[in-house]
């Protein structure tokens, strides 16, 4: 098989098989109803016990099988120790990944190049608020600086529709496209943005006033924020602010551009995700995925291209 020889490919399907397993994670640390909720920056900065927990999982169960990545995890002070986290070790690899061929273009990429953007939970100030749907996973992987392959999954999908089965997985990979979606279509009608629901600022409002919506649908986390355009719910994910980080924006991104879509600052710069590049998305995030995205471009307003500088790499060359 073509995949085998390929090391992008074989590190996205133990991405996918490891997310599956955090579902699984997420799901007994709500139910046990101990969240063990930690205060990180600021009260509106928070970490729980499922987002400690399956940050170990992701970054054991790739590092024993891929020593030589880079892995850049959200929650800090865990990497060390996860290396010895016997009790969380996936080792599978998902099988609907390796079927696939890899891309001609990655076949080249090695394990010591590829960087690994884990955000273990995203929407965690949802989470603890029992907002279950807009908490996802995210793994995303980058080689020479590009977001190229990654992984979604949402553990509470369907959560509010009995007998439904809970929880979905999308991956996707560049140049080979998305997988586990339906439908894509954006409304016919309208201009709906979606945003931040607990991260608002005056940059965030203005640059959403600027894009003239017909309706605002503030949600949590980014990877859920980028499955509503996928889902052909709104028509674009608006986020003049500096607070989303590269392992919000890896795995999401890839899922939009392989089908198609954008992911800019707001200044219409692509997003890099070299090892040293600064954690932070410093120019804010704007996401479309049939829209047009230059329309929304040139409508943020320059107050806030001026608050919103683009993200700085130490190195560009790795
Ligand atoms: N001002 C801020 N401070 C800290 N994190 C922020 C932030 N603005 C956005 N983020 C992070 O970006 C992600 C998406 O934010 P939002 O849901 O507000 O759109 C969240 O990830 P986590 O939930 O993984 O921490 C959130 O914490
Ligand atoms: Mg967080
Ligand atoms: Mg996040
Ligand atoms: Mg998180």
């Amino acid at each position: 098989m073509a995949s085998t020889s390929c090391t992008a490919l074989k590190v996205l399907a133990a991405s996918v098989a490891v997310a599956n397993r955090s579902g699984t994670i997420i799901r007994k640390i709500l139910s046990s109803g101990n969240l063990g909720i930690v205060e990180k920056e600021n009260k509106n900065d928070l970490q729980t016990e499922a987002d400690r927990a399956v940050q170990r999982c992701i970054v054991s169960s790739l590092t024993h099988q891929f020593p030589q990545l880079t892995i850049i995890g959200e929650e800090d002070n865990l990497n060390e120790m996860a290396t010895a986290d016997k009790e969380y070790l996936e080792t599978s690899l998902a099988e609907e990944v390796l079927k696939e061929s890899c891309p001609a273009e990655y076949t080249e990429a090695k394990e010591s190049e590829l960087v690994v953007w884990v955000d273990p939970l995203d929407g965690t100030a949802e989470f603890t608020q029992g907002l279950l749907d807009h908490v996802t996973v995210l793994i995303g992987l980058a080689w020479q600086g590009k977001a190229i392959a990654g992984v979604v999954y949402q553990p509470y999908f369907n959560y509010q529709t009995p007998g439904a089965e809970l929880g979905r997985t999308l991956w996707g990979m560049i140049g080979l496209g998305t997988f586990g979606l339906g439908n894509t279509e954006p409304p016919t009608e309208g201009n709906i943005i979606t945003t931040t629901r607990s991260h608002s600022n005056p940059t965030v409002v203005d640059s959403v006033k600027a894009c003239e919506p017909t309706e605002v649908v503030r949600v949590g986390g980014a990877g859920h924020k980028v499955l509503l355009l996928l889902d052909g719910l709104v028509h674009a994910y608006v986020f003049g602010s500096p607070g989303c980080k590269k392992w919000d924006t890896c795995a999401p991104e890839v899922l939009l551009r392989a089908k198609g879509g954008r992911l800019t600052d707001m200044h219409g710069n692509d997003l890099k995700y070299h090892k040293d590049v600064q954690h932070k998305n410093t120019g804010g995030v704007l996401a479309t995925l049939k829209a047009d995205h230059d329309w929304y471009l040139a409508r943020i307003p320059e107050s806030v291209k001026q608050a919103l500088p683009e993200t700085q790499v130490k190195s560009a060359t790795k």
